[in-house]
């Protein structure tokens, strides 16, 4: 299966309608450094992020995936371009903005979990609405709770909880302010196969039944199959994308993306 080129049609929503995509970038470039140690990490990005949608965004070690998923999430700067996440135009933003934006906008699940390990299950879960004074909206965390299956486990600390538990944890700290995007950086990197596949399905979930956006940065093709769709990124620029993927067709395009770069 040849993967099709990146869509890169603008989106503009009509009179007070909301855009089809809960994220954009235009133009995006981030060069590092100067002079002979200047790396292009992002080469001219244009991508739309569908609304309701789970994406993963693939490449080689290096592509920039880490690099778009950050300028997205306003935890780093482009150099050029624009970022709109929301109907919010990110990439003007200044820092007291940007903390505002992560706070009341945006969820994200690390590798690493990024629990406080003082605090139960609970707490942790509801440490973004409270750091932003916001009120907890008890009935919708029993059911993000319900659907990472922690119901159980609220009141235990994250030592007392396996790796698995520990990022259900990190997944519904990040959906239990209703976000408008969930940006996942390797957020099975370090767990088992059994669990990776409790936090993929839930992610799936929270766009299938709670109406989530997700991005989701993996090297995985398993994990990717999880997704409506896959961006694959080479050289800070998006080279391909896959609809519907399953492991095979996401390795096919892995595949004829390193055979291009070996003979190309
Ligand atoms: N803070 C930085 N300073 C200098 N160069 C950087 C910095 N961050 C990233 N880079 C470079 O930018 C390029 C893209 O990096 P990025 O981390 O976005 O790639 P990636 O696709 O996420 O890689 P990986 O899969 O290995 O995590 C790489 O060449 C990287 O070395």
């Amino acid at each position: 299966m040849s993967p099709s080129p990146a869509s890169t049609a603008p989106t503009s929503p009509g009179p007070g309608s909301r855009s089809a995509a809960i994220a954009t970038a235009r133009g995006l470039t981030k060069t590092y450094g100067k002079g002979s140690t200047v790396v292009r990490a992002l080469a001219g990005v244009d991508v739309d992020f569908a609304r309701g949608q789970f994406t993963a965004i693939m490449g080689p070690s290096g592509s920039g995936k880490s690099t778009l998923m950050h300028c997205m999430a306003g935890l780093d700067t482009p150099t050029s371009g624009t970022v709109v996440v929301d109907d919010l135009t990110v990439s003007s933003m200044n820092q007291r903005q940007l903390t505002r934006l992560r706070r009341t906008h945006l969820g994200f699940i690390f590798q690493s979990f990024n629990l406080v390990p003082t605090l139960t299950a609970e707490e942790n879960i509801t440490l973004p609405l409270d750091i932003a004074r916001v009120p907890v909206d008890r009935a919708y965390l029993a059911e993000v709770v319900e659907a990472v299956g922690l119901g159980d486990r609220l009141k235990h600390r994250p030592a007392e909880l396996s790796g698995g538990q520990q990022q259900r944890v990190a997944c519904a700290r990040a959906l239990v302010s209703k976000p408008s995007v969930v940006f996942a950086d390797e957020p099975t990197g370090n767990l088992d196969s059994t669990s990776s596949r409790e936090v993929l399905s839930f992610l799936r979930t929270s766009v299938d039944t709670l109406g989530q956006s997700v991005v989701m940065v993996t090297h995985d093709p398993v994990a990717a199959s999880n997704a409506h769709r896959v961006l694959f990124l080479a050289d800070g620029q998006i080279v391909a994308e896959l609809s519907e993927p399953t492991p095979a067709t996401v390795l096919d395009v892995l595949g004829s993306l390193t055979r291009q770069k070996v003979t190309g």
